[in-house]
Order: structure tokens, then sequence, then C-alpha cells
């Protein structure tokens, strides 16, 4: 079984990160999780905070000499910030004078439309939305994609399954959709600042983003993660939690702003099943499909051709000509809190997705393959394909 969870607030101390369930002899590095981290960094249209502030990674437990020992694993995320912080977030009590000195401990009272502020103060009883937007923040897909990396390696490692994510449309611009990268593009797409692929329309994304900056407004989009080499059997049909696409929309609905998730052709798909379904033909391998739009699941199951998963993400919600709120502290109209804030983070939003198919994609394949060791799991997969192959299924 496959646990992991994320603990850390976003001016904190550190983020941390714990995975379970990984198998034994794993590669991986603290620069492998460290260039990780700078890949959600990337794109345009991202703030302030991403240029001044680093992510310090330190791997904790669990792995010794560049490989996992099969036990916990902890990451912490050291934030670099801390120090201006330390007052307004210290876990012990603070001198009230040394608190009322420091401007960044002023009553958030105005909540941020389209943030977790005013459901979070109701739910939790607070009178400001301090203690609530810390862990809302979306600084916590750090941790995640820290872990992600892990579980990538193991994909890799043991199966050869490689995952890449591109950012498909970025405000009103679309990409056909039709060019898809393979795994050896993530460093093309990198290098791209909207994270495109498609050559068409990457420079009307970037003009994109930068007149939503000028007009003070921010921007959505939509990702698309791909994973190849993902073998026909993952995930299951006997119970909803156990299905694939269901795991995989969880997995990607969980990241903060995330409003939607399709799975193959997903929103094209309410048409007639004659454009709707793939049908198959035989081949000397077996039945093969002629098309893919389910996107590589079927019945909860992964049906072996490519997985194709797309998040529809909401425009970043601190809106700088700041939106209407009301103070709570009076109860009059007024303006959301605006300090700084991304205007377009659908390019950083592609790697934390990347990371949480993985992580998705690394639990429905141990619960297949098991395995204590990497060379266990691998072994176990390949005598899987070896009895496919034995009945003319693959
Ligand atoms: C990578 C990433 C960066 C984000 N950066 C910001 C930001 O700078 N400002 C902001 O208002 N929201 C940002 N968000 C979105 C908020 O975290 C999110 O909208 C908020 O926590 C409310 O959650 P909800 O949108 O899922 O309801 C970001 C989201 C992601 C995935
Ligand atoms: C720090 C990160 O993202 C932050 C996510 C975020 C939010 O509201 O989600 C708001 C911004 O932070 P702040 O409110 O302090 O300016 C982003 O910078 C990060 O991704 O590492």
């Amino acid at each position: 079984m496959l646990r992991y969870l994320t603990a850390g607030e976003s001016h904190g101390r550190a983020l941390i990160a714990t995975i379970e369930g990984l198998p034994a002899h794993v590669a991986i590095s603290t620069d492998e999780i460290s260039d990780a981290l700078a890949r959600r960094r990337l794109g345009v249209g991202r703030g302030a905070r991403m240029k001044f502030e680093r992510d310090e990674v330190t791997l904790m437990t669990g792995v010794r000499h560049g490989e996992t020992l099969g036990s916990p694993i902890a990451v912490v995320i050291n934030n670099t910030e801390w120090d201006k912080w330390e007052t307004v977030m210290s876990p012990d009590a603070v001198d009230p004078e040394e608190l009322a000195a420091q401007a960044r401990s002023a009553a958030l009272t105005r909540p941020r439309p389209g943030h977790a502020d005013l459901a979070g103060m109701q739910k939790y009883d607070w009178d400001e939305a301090r203690p609530i937007l810390e862990r809302a923040s979306a600084r916590e897909t750090a941790a995640r994609v820290a872990i992600g990396q892990i579980a990538r390696n193991f994909l890799d490692q043991a199966f050869g399954i490689r995952v890449v994510s591109h950012v498909v449309q970025l405000g009103a611009v679309a990409s056909g959709g039709q060019v898809r990268p393979t795994p050896d593009d993530q460093a093309a797409i990198d290098a791209d600042p909207v994270r495109c692929f498609d050559e068409a329309v990457a420079d009307a994304m970037l003009a994109e983003v930068e007149a939503a900056k000028a007009d003070g407004d921010t921007l959505g989009g939509i990702v698309e993660v791909l994973a190849y080499g993902v073998p026909a059997g993952l995930g299951s049909h006997i119970q909803g939690d156990r299905r694939l696409d269901a795991r995989l929309a969880g997995a990607l609905m969980g990241i903060q702003a995330i409003k939607a998730v399709a799975v193959g052709d997903g929103f094209d798909m309410s048409t007639r099943g004659s454009l709707a379904h793939d049908e198959m033909v035989p081949s000397e391998h077996g039945p093969v499909r002629l098309s893919n739009r389910s996107g590589g699941t079927e019945g909860g199951m992964s049906t072996g051709e490519l997985l194709r998963v797309r998040a529809i993400m909401k425009p970043i919600s601190t809106v700088p000509r700041a939106l209407r709120t009301v103070d709570v502290a009076s109860n009059e109209p007024a303006q959301a809190h605006h300090q700084r804030s991304d205007v377009c983070a659908v390019p950083a939003a592609g790697v934390v997705a990347e990371a949480m198919v993985a992580l998705v994609l690394a639990e429905v394949a141990l619960e297949k393959f098991g395995g204590d060791s990497v060379e266990e799991a691998r072994r176990n997969y390949q005598a899987y394909l070896a009895r496919l192959a034995e009945r003319g299924l693959g």
C-alpha cells in the first residue's frame, strides 16, 4: 500500500512530505528532487515570490547512498524566507507587542473571493484568514512534487512508465490538441515560457498572459498529462474507488484551483457512440484499438494505450484589480486583500499534475505487481506481460 501526506504552511519554517510503500532500490538523489522543484517554478506569469524564494531540499529518511530503503521517506523543503515570518508564524506564543510591531501580523479580515479564506474562517472558528490561507496556499504543491519525483523514478525504473505534461489552453487561446509531446520533449516544453508544445499557439498564449497582466487580471487554462508505457490492467472495475479514472480525477482535483478533469476526450464525449469509442481489430499481438478517445482507460482499468488526462485550472484568485468583499470585522463592503500574486500558474500546475499522476500510477502499479524491491516489481511485471503474450492478448 502506498501512503503519503504533506504538512506545512506557506510561510512556515518548512514543508514536509512523507511517503511509505515504495519498494527498496529506487534510485533517487537530492538533486533530482531539487530539479523537479525548479520545474514547478517555471513559466511566465508567476509572482515576485518565485524569484526570491528558494526550495532547499533535505532527504531526511528512507534513502541511503542514492537508493530508497523501502522504509518511510521524509522530505523537508526549508522556507528560505523563514526569518521574515518567524514571529508571525511562530509555533510558540510570542510577545503581543513584538507581534503587533510586524506589518505582516495585521489581521486579514477581508476574505479574498476564490480563496479558502471565508469558508475556512467559518469552519475553523477564526476571526481572520491567516490561519486558513497559510495551509490552503499552493505552496504546498512543492511537497507533492518532491515525493512525486520519487514515484516517477520508481515507475520508470521498474516498468518504463514515463509522464509528461504540456499546456493546451491558456485563457482563450487553445491548441488544436493534436500535437502530443513524448517524455523526451520535456526539456523543450520547459524551455517555453508557457510550457506549450504547439508552436502554432505558444506565442499567442504568451501574449494572453501579458494582456491579463496589463489589465490587472489573472488567467486560467488547461494542462494535459500523458503517461507513456502504462500496461493494460492497472486499476479495477470492481469498485468505484478502485477505478483508475476516478483515482486520477480525485488526485488532479486535489490540486489547488483545479476545477475539472477530463479523461481522454472527456467533455467532448457526449456525442454518438460511433464517434466516442475505440474500435478494435486483430493483430499478431492480439486486439489493437484503432483510436484512443478513451484516453487509455476503459472500465476503470488502463487499456495499454497512451494515458491522457486534462486538468482545468481556474484563473488565480487574488486578482490585482481587487475584487469586492466584506470586512468581517465591521460587516462593511471592502476590497479583498492583495499584496502580490501570480497572474497565471497554469504552466506550474502542469508540473504538479505530473506528480499527482505519477503518485496514482505508482499506487495502482504496486497494487497489481507488488514487490519489495524494484527488481521484484519488475519481475512480476514481466511475468504478467509474458502471460498476456502467451494468451495472445498483448
Ligand atoms: C501552482 C499554483 C500556484 C498558485 N498561485 C496562486 C497565487 O499566487 N495567488 C492566488 O490567489 N492563487 C494561487 N493559486 C490558487 C490558489 O491556491 C487556490 O485557488 C486557492 O487555494 C483556493 O482553492 P480552490 O481554487 O481549489 O477553491 C495557485 C495554484 C497553483 C496550483
Ligand atoms: C509560494 C508559492 O505559491 C504561492 C501560492 C499562492 C496561493 O494562494 O496558492 C499565493 C502566492 O503566495 P503569496 O500569497 O505568499 O504571495 C504564491 O507565491 C509556490 O508555489 O511555491
